[in-house]
C-alpha cells in the first residue's frame, strides 16, 4: 500500500478493537466443519482475534497427555536454535517428536480433525519448555511462501504464574497461557503470501514454568482444504 494515509487508517482500523469487531469475537462448539471424530465430541472454539484471524480451542488435550508429552521430551530437550542457531532471541529448549509414539500420532490426528488440514507436509511436533526469563523475541513462523508454514497450531501444556504470554505486537494481542488450550493461526494469506500481521513473540517468563507444543503445517496438501484466492486480503 502505497499511499500512506490509507495505510495509517487501516493499521489504526486493525489496532483499534471497535464494538462491532468485538461482537464477532464469539465462542461456539466445532466440529470441524461435520469431522466424524467431533461430531459426538464438539471442540470449544473461541475466536481471539479477527485479522489475522487467531483462533482458540479449550480443552483439547488432557493433563495425563501432558505429562506423557513432557516425560518423552524432558531427558531429550536440547537449546532452541533459530535461522542464525543458538541466539539469545530465542531462550527455552525443544524436541521435535516423531509420530512413533502413540500419544504424538493421536495428537497429531487431533489436530487434522480440528483444522480440518493435511498433517503429510507438517514439520514433527515440537515441545519446547522456557524457565525463568525464557522468552522468543518477534519473529514470523513463515518468512517467506515457498511451501512454507503456512499455519501454527501452538498447544499450551502448562499454565504460567506471570509472564509468558505469546504476543502479536502489529495488532495488540496477548495470548494467556491456559493449559490444555491451543491457538491457531494462518501465516500465510489465500494467496500464498506472508501475512505480516502474524509477528508474533513469547513474553519472558517472569514466574513459573511454560511449557507448549508447536505444530507448524505446511502449505503441500493443502490445495482443496484451503483453496487459493487472487484477493490481496484473504
Ligand atoms: O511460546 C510462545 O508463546 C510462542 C512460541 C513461538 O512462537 C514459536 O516457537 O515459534
Ligand atoms: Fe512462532
Amino acid at each position: 500500500m502505497r499511499d500512506p494515509v490509507a495505510a495509517y487508517t487501516l493499521l489504526s482500523q486493525l489496532i483499534n478493537i471497535t464494538s462491532k469487531r468485538q461482537r464477532a469475537l464469539s465462542c461456539r462448539y466445532s466440529t470441524g466443519g461435520g469431522n466424524p471424530r467431533l461430531m459426538y465430541a464438539p471442540v470449544k472454539e473461541e475466536v481471539e482475534w479477527d485479522e489475522p484471524r487467531i483462533i482458540r480451542y479449550h480443552g483439547i488435550i488432557s493433563d495425563r497427555e501432558i505429562e506423557i508429552l513432557k516425560n518423552i521430551s524432558r531427558p531429550l530437550l536440547s537449546r532452541s536454535l533459530t535461522f542464525e542457531g543458538v541466539s539469545k532471541i530465542r531462550t527455552s529448549q525443544s524436541v521435535f517428536l516423531k509420530e512413533d509414539k502413540p500419544v504424538v500420532s493421536h495428537f497429531n490426528q487431533r489436530i487434522a480433525d480440528i483444522t480440518g488440514l493435511s498433517m503429510k507436509s507438517a514439520e514433527d511436533l515440537h515441545v519446547q519448555n522456557y524457565g525463568i526469563g525464557g522468552r522468543y523475541e518477534p519473529h514470523y513462523d513463515a518468512w517467506d511462501d515457498e511451501n512454507e508454514r503456512i499455519a501454527t497450531f501452538l498447544i499450551y501444556m502448562s499454565d504460567v504464574e506471570i509472564g509468558g504470554a505469546t504476543v502479536f505486537p502489529q495488532v495488540g494481542v496477548a495470548l494467556k497461557p491456559k493449559k490444555g488450550s491451543a491457538v491457531f493461526w494462518y501465516n500465510l494469506r489465500k494467496n500464498g503470501n506472508v501475512n505480516w500481521y502474524t509477528e508474533h513473540a513469547g513474553c519472558p517468563v517472569l514466574r513459573g514454568n511454560k511449557w507448549v507444543a508447536n505444530k507448524w503445517i505446511h502449505e503441500f496438501g493443502q490445495e482443496f482444504r484451503r483453496p487459493c484466492s487472487l484477493s490481496y486480503w484473504e
